[in-house]
């Protein structure tokens, strides 16, 4: 084993950057609400080994960036994330790559008098968007996503057949609540024509077939509902590669009336908070393989 010590991986870049866009080309203004964080990859051992700073492009630039790209509009956060890159790979020689994700918040606009106001806005709380850009040399990947999607279903679910040993104390049942949050990333094949694709659109079929997904079958388990989510959204969509979830099982558990001489045929639950179920899978084409480098950077799953 050699003695030398060397610089390993490495990004940097500025995180977090909140930036909202108001579109007024007309009196019915349009709210875009990112929260982006942009890192750069490439050649910066100078910096680390001797404090060299002339390839460091500031994460001070970088944030100015984002403001400066949101001046000319976002259009879709992958759309915005795929211009970033593109940006910082084309300008400085030694970006190599770098790692480029949004998370995205959608806004309604407030109903007010029976219609939708031009310019009031209530936060939709229902889930975040997130996407992520990894760049490599001339490969890019695209990863999108949404998290703390909170579903449950009353019925068509149960959890029977498992195995029985010394520690085993949980009834089985054929009527249970299931519930859960999603977070799920999906990602588009490296042969899709970035450009050409409406992502807001694929990002709004997607929750939907998700959603359709949960409530279509009966459960045996979370594991075989999360298969029947991904399965959906690899069979509609052609350039989806594979599917990453991360779901959480959230107990609901039947709460004891008999001391207070009252029956609970299933209808009065104890929602738990911890511990929690945790079932995390990817959904992929057989022949798809797997493509860590995409990855790279997402802790875990999701
Ligand atoms: O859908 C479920 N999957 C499990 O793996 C599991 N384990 C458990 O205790 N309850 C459940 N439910």
């Amino acid at each position: 084993m050699s003695n030398k010590i060397v610089l390993g991986d490495n990004q940097y870049g500025k995180a977090e950057v909140r930036v909202v866009k108001v579109t007024r080309d007309t009196d019915r203004h349009q709210i875009e609400d990112l929260n982006v964080t942009s890192q750069l990859r490439g050649d910066f051992e100078a910096a680390h080994l001797q404090g060299d700073n002339a390839h460091v492009v500031a994460t001070d630039t970088q944030k100015n960036t984002v403001y400066a790209f949101a001046r000319e509009g976002i259009g879709s956060p992958e759309a915005f994330l795929l211009r970033l890159s593109e940006h910082f790979t084309s300008g400085f020689d030694w970006v190599t790559g770098g790692r480029w994700e949004a998370e995205s918040y959608t806004w309604d606009r407030i109903q007010a008098h029976g219609s939708e106001h031009d310019h009031s806005f209530v936060r939709n709380g229902q889930e975040v968007r997130t996407a992520v850009v990894v760049r490599d040399g001339n490969t890019t990947h695209l990863i999108s996503g949404l998290k703390d999607l909170t579903v449950l279903k009353t019925t068509q679910s149960g959890f029977v057949g498992y195995p029985r040993d010394k520690y085993t104390t949980l009834p089985e049942t054929t009527d249970r609540i299931l519930a859960t949050d999603v977070s799920a990333r999906w990602r588009y094949s490296t042969g899709l024509d970035f450009a050409a694709t409406d992502f807001n659109k694929s990002y709004d079929d997607i929750k939907a077939l998700l959603l359709e997904g949960f409530t279509e079958n009966y459960s045996h388990a979370l594991q075989q509902t999360l298969f029947d989510m991904g399965k959906k959204v690899l069979e509609a969509h052609g350039e989806v590669d594979e599917i990453k979830f991360s779901m959480p099982n959230k107990h609901h558990f039947l709460v004891d009336l008999s001391p207070f001489g009252l029956d609970n045929p299933n209808e009065v639950f104890f929602a738990a908070d911890r511990p929690y179920g945790l079932i995390e899978a990817t959904v992929q084409r057989e022949d798809s393989g797997s493509a860590p480098a995409a990855w790279s950077g997402i802790a875990g799953f999701c």
